[in-house]
């Protein structure tokens, strides 16, 4: 048995006293997989080891105990860690295909390990790259949907070119290293000084002292700044002009802009750990898909009662930080105000006699306003009112806001306030929320939409069945891990807004491949 094992799973160090008898490894497969366990932990060691070893105890019951066919996790027959570590549905039948590295038990691999070392698809290299040189031509010539089918192949090509280890290297550690080099970059200045000066070069080793007292003055005195940056330009995130000296990308300066920098510190510090600890809160929860916005995988990970929004908020500067980042998400989207996306015209004012009083747009859960904002550059001579409706820290983050629209504090769970507009619209909201709490909001909206003139507009993704846009994809997972919500398909939609909110859907207007739509629906007479 190694010394390893030995050392940390005696009784006195796991702190579980009374159970060591137990903690032999129960067959030859858990054993081979302890002993691969990185030497030379610290005092923490004993509870990871300890994490781990109840999953080779689970897996070892399940296959041993109970058989690999029978009933998995019957809570009732076992010890209560092996109740928290087993999927809850009782009917769950235990794995009987698995990846022996998530699982604690070594298989022998269906491939052999020579595919994790050859390029993904060497075949498909020559083809990508005349596809590549041919659209180039076109992207220099300032062809926008040239230049969005480029990235796709580009990327293509990498995914070819690497090899399974190199791409497993990358997940694992560069890009994790990189989000939270990013971080530390745009909490501490350090973009904005790299730009000072029109971008010239500039060495961490050599800040100013002028800097003294700043954050980015004790990042570069620890010599952090150096490796962080020297990350950052060995991902081409930075440019590095010589020995530890760099000049800044437009990327790296884009994120002095707080609505494309913000998203980092939010991320890092007020959402990730919900997507990390995601594995471990739904291997508990028996890959349940979760239902409820204030007990799921944030509330798991985070050891908070709040939903996403509460939370952040009550965790400043991350509330702050998350409105920025939705003004970054929206920027170069498709807008439904657009000519050729929604007919706003035709189907909001041609017709109407819009009094003193009345109101055109009113945005529900509008943020910041940057949608009734762009509404009023598009459409500045659209009759009726413009009201902005969300939580009173959102409002009050707004330092600036064209006068004509109007700002209530309004909560959606309660009575629209507004009744009778013209169009009552939400952005990005109801993929926030499970489908019962979305059905009391939209009842909201109902109560006060006039029969035969208001219409409701949701701007949201409609996920195509096929092909799906990886920006709508990505999102879909986020909304899995922060909000127990979902991206929909039309199918979706339909279920939701008609079936169970009981609207009638008079139109879908999609702009390229689903990712931005205007659902437009109205009362049902
Ligand atoms: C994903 S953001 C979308 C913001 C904006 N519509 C946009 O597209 O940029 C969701 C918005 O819903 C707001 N919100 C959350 N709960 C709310 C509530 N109970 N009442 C009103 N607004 C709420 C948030 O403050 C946030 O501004």
């Amino acid at each position: 048995m190694p010394a390893l094992y030995r050392r940390h799973m005696s009784g006195s160090e796991v702190g579980q006293g009374g159970e060591s008898s137990e903690r032999a490894p129960p067959n030859q497969e858990a054993f081979v997989w302890l002993s691969i366990l990185p030497t030379g932990l610290g005092p923490t060691t004993p509870s990871i080891l300890q994490n781990q070893w109840i999953r080779v105890k689970d897996i070892y019951e399940h296959r041993h105990t109970e058989g690999a066919n029978g009933p998995s996790c019957n809570g009732r027959a076992r010890g209560k860690r092996n109740r928290r570590r087993c999927p809850q549905d009782p009917s769950t039948e235990a794995p009987t295909h698995v990846n022996g590295t998530s699982t604690g038990i070594v298989k022998k691999p269906v491939v052999d390990v020579s595919v994790a070392l050859k390029a993904n698809n060497l075949d498909s290299v020559a083809e990508l790259t005349q596809e590549i040189s041919s659209l180039g031509a076109q992207v220099s010539g300032g062809d926008e949907q040239a230049r969005l089918a480029l990235v796709e192949k580009a990327r293509s090509l990498v995914r070819a070119l690497e090899t399974p280890r190199e791409t497993m290297i990358k997940h694992c550690w560069a890009q994790p290293s990189a989000m939270a080099a990013l971080t530390v970059g745009v909490d501490t200045g350090l973009f904005v000084a790299l730009a000072e000066s029109d971008g010239s070069p500039k060495s961490p080793k050599t800040w100013p002292t002028r800097l003294a007292s700043t954050l980015l003055y004790y990042l570069t005195k620890e010599f952090v700044a150096a490796r962080l940056m020297r990350h950052l330009g060995s991902m081409g995130y930075i440019q590095e002009v010589d020995t530890d000296t760099y000049q800044p990308t437009n990327f790296s300066s884009s994120l002095t802009i707080p609505i494309i920098g913000d998203g980092y510190p939010c991320l890092s510090g007020g959402l990730m750990a919900s997507l990390s600890k995601f594995p471990e809160y739904a291997m508990k929860n028996g890959y349940k898909t979760p239902q409820s916005i204030s007990d799921g995988s944030l509330q798991y990970a985070y050891n908070t009662k709040l939903n996403m929004f509460e939370y952040l908020h009550a965790n400043p500067p991350h509330g702050f930080q998350f409105n920025h980042h939705m003004g970054g998400y929206r920027q170069g989207r498709p807008s439904w105000m657009d000519d050729g996306f929604y007919p706003v015209k035709e189907r909001l004012i041609d017709g109407v006699e819009f009094g003193e009083g009345d109101a055109l747009l009113v945005d529900i859960g509008g943020g910041m306003g940057h949608d009734l904002a762009e509404f009023r550059q598009k459409h500045p001579n659209a009759p009726g009112r413009l009201i902005l409706q969300d939580l009173q820290p959102v409002l009050g983050q707004i330092i600036d806001l064209d006068s004509k629209i109007e700002r209530v504090e309004y909560d959606f769970h309660t009575e629209q306030p507004i009744k009778g507009a013209r169009a009552y619209y939400m952005h990005s909201c109801l993929h926030d929320w499970p489908d019962e709490i979305d059905v009391q909001i939209l009842a909201r909206i109902k109560e006060a939409m006039k029969p035969g003139y208001s219409r409701l507009l949701i701007n949201e993704n409609v996920i195509p069945p096929r092909h799906a846009q990886w920006e709508a994809t990505a999102l879909d997972i986020m909304m899995l891990t922060l909000l127990s919500s979902r991206e929909r398909t039309e199918g979706d939609w339909r279920l939701l807004l008609e079936e169970m909110a009981g609207l009638r859907i008079s139109g879908i207007y999609t702009a390229a491949n689903g990712v931005e739509s205007i659902i437009e629906c109205e009362l049902v007479e």
